[in-house]
């Protein structure tokens, strides 16, 4: 029998100290840049708000991670295309959001702007105020480019975050992105008190729903029943430490969208998430019941006990079709 660490074992990458530039300093950018320096490697934290160019933040890097809310990354790579990236380097991207201008995932907007750099999406269930905490924790680098996932979890893997390596880039990160837009429905869930029952009904019928469309956009099936499917569903649905949770939450409490989101005062990315989804759901002809009354309702058409009536009151199915 092939014992666990002959699979697992891998001396073609390099555990050697590598320098990393980590763009966006927030909550994200920050716990990732806090486990890279774990493992001895130097970071170079880069933002707007910080006193450092981009071009020395570049300068000379083994490895690029972007943690940039999805409303930054395009004008991230538009500056960054007029630098000089080092040659053929990884690019990672951190964000779980869409663009809602081309509608396109962060990875693929890297991947449009640095053809020649292998583009690694990382996602996983990764609070990071947890993993500032050195809490343990798992996530998933994936990459068509299997050789550049492996150099990317080298860097990130200790004994206190696991990396996993996955072929599925866009299953890994449609799985990060869409699951955002249900915990703002698992907040609402939680704030109108509605119970367990109703909590797993919810959580388990949004998979389904994240399958049919996160499937039809290119992800694979099993993708979406791991970490960074649902894995992630479950950190975010069920934890107050999540800021789109906190969204539902604070509307099913009666609060406006805009008072939760001064009372936040970072980002939350299901908001717009919701609003994109919904147009490649149109356009795409997929029917998305759930994210269909999150839009509803952070669009001010519905009450968040409307919404929960809606989703009560749809026509009788089979659970699964054959
Ligand atoms: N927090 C978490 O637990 C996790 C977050 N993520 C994802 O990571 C991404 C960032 O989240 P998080 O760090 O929490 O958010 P924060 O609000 O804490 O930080 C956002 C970062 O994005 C930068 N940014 C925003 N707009 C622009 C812009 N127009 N141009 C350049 N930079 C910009 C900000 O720059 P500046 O500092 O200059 O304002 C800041 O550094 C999101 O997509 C989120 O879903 C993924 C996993 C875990
Ligand atoms: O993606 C996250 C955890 O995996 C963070 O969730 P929030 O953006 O809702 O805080």
């Amino acid at each position: 029998m092939i014992q666990d660490s002959t699979i697992m074992s891998d001396s073609s990458v390099s555990n050697e100290p590598l320098t990393l530039a980590i763009l966006g300093a927030g909550a994200w950018g920050s716990a990732l840049a806090q486990l890279a320096r774990y493992n001895g490697h130097t970071v170079h934290l880069w933002s707007r708000r910080l006193d450092n160019s981009l071009a020395e933040s570049i300068d000379s890097i083994d490895v690029l991670v972007s943690a940039i809310s999805m409303r930054g990354v395009a004008v991230t790579i538009e500056q960054l295309q007029t630098l000089k990236l080092p040659d053929k380097i990884p690019i990672v991207t951190a964000t779980k959001g869409l663009d809602p201008d081309s509608t396109l995932t962060p990875s693929q907007l890297w991947g449009m702007g640095f053809s020649d750099h292998p583009i690694v999406v990382l996602s996983g269930p990764n609070l990071s105020a947890e993993i500032e905490q050195g809490l343990p924790a798992a996530t998933v680098v994936a990459s068509e480019d299997l050789e550049a996932a492996k150099i990317v979890q080298q860097v990130f893997a200790s004994n206190r975050f696991r990396v996993y390596t996955s072929f599925d880039p866009m299953g890994t990160e449609l799985g990060g992105t869409l699951k955002n837009v249900i915990a703002i429905a698992a907040g609402v869930c939680d704030g109108l008190q509605l119970g367990t029952n109703a909590k797993s009904a919810l959580l388990t019928r949004a998979l389904t729903e994240i399958i049919r469309i996160g499937t039809h956009l290119g992800g694979k099936t099993e993708t979406f029943f791991g970490l960074s499917g649902l894995g992630d569903m479950l950190t975010t649905c069920n934890s107050a430490l999540s800021r789109n949770y906190r969204v539902g939450y604070g509307l099913a409490k009666g609060k406006t969208l805009e008072q939760v989101l001064t009372e936040l005062g970072s980002t939350a990315e299901g908001v717009n998430t919701t609003n994109v989804l919904i147009e490649i759901a149109h356009r795409e002809q997929i029917p998305i019941p759930i994210s269909w009354q999150v839009y509803q309702l952070l669009n001010h058409q519905i009450t968040p006990q409307k919404a929960v009536e809606a989703l009560m009151e749809r026509d009788l199915k089979p659970e699964f079709y054959r």
